[in-house]
């Protein structure tokens, strides 16, 4: 998918949702342990019950890759399920991979043209050849960890190497990289306050934004300092959406809770009009 796709869809749904699909079987309602993929059936219903509210669907990997292969076979079958059923929905791999260079090739091949996802995200510790085989990919985006959400990004992140923050100089060195129209960037969205210096060092730069449900962040906050031109965000919530309910009604309360994201980023989509 090309970014005025997602921007267009983006329009379309008055959404900038992202909605994460971290299924943890010990937290899925009961009923549905009985099927014979209850990870996919979960998916599934959320994204039947959803997609009209969300422009993204984000899996992380580590909740499938926890399950060995049938966990693995389980995130095929959702993301099979979302190119055939919602082309429109823009998908990303959360995956945080990245290595010398003829690996990360692998791990671009894996989840660009196996899974055929639109995105994965990626981890810049170990620079320009770890990341510039991702941005070969045409169409596929390369997320790249710039200010996590966590509180371990004190530890590095936002420690000053020769003068500048690091997460300034991983946006700043990102730009030169080969195809680096290619790049987005995760920024926590409990790192709200942090958004108006990195707007300045990529105005024009998607940013998916984890963070806001479950971890506190603030959606009005991010939206005050990280909007740009084409919105340019791609806020996501997983636990606060998918795990409203473990009843029977779980699709529906996952909906509900969906709307009210989508409700709030249609008026902020008014506002800005
Ligand atoms: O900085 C980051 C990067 C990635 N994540 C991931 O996003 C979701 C958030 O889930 P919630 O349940 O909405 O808290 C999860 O997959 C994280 O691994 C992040 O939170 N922060």
């Amino acid at each position: 998918m090309t970014t005025q796709e997602l921007v267009g869809q983006i329009y379309k749904k008055q959404s900038f949702l992202c909605i994460g699909l971290d299924v943890d079987l010990h937290k899925m309602p009961k009923h549905l342990l009985d099927a014979k993929d209850p990870i996919f059936e979960f998916n599934k219903a959320i994204i039947d019950a959803t997609h009209h509210l969300a422009v993204a669907y984000k899996p992380n990997t580590a909740f499938y890759e926890a399950y060995g292969i049938k966990g693995w076979q389980s995130l095929q079958k959702t993301i099979q399920y979302l190119n055939s059923n919602y082309p429109d929905i823009f998908t990303i791999a959360d995956a945080k991979r990245g290595d010398i260079g003829n690996t990360s090739t692998m791990y671009a091949k894996a989840f660009f043209e196996d899974m055929e996802f639109d995105s994965v995200t990626v981890a810049p510790y170990m620079g320009k050849d770890s990341v510039e085989p991702f941005l070969a990919f045409k169409n596929k985006h390369t997320i790249l960890l710039a200010l996590t959400s966590n509180q371990g990004a004190f530890d590095f992140q936002t420690k000053e190497v020769e003068g500048k923050e690091l997460y300034k100089q991983v946006l700043e060195t990102s730009i030169a990289y080969k195809n680096s129209e290619n790049l987005m960037y995760v920024v926590g969205a409990t790192k709200a306050e942090y958004l108006s210096d990195i707007r300045k060092i990529v105005p024009n730069s998607f940013l998916l934004v984890p963070g806001v449900g479950a971890q506190g962040g603030n959606l009005k906050e991010v939206c005050k300092y990280g909007l740009n031109t084409q919105v340019g965000l791609l806020i996501n919530s997983s636990r606060g959406i998918i795990y409203a309910s473990n009843d029977a009604d779980f699709a529906k309360s996952a909906a509900s809770k969906a709307l009210e994201l989508q409700e709030e980023m249609k008026q902020i989509l008014e506002e800005i009009k």
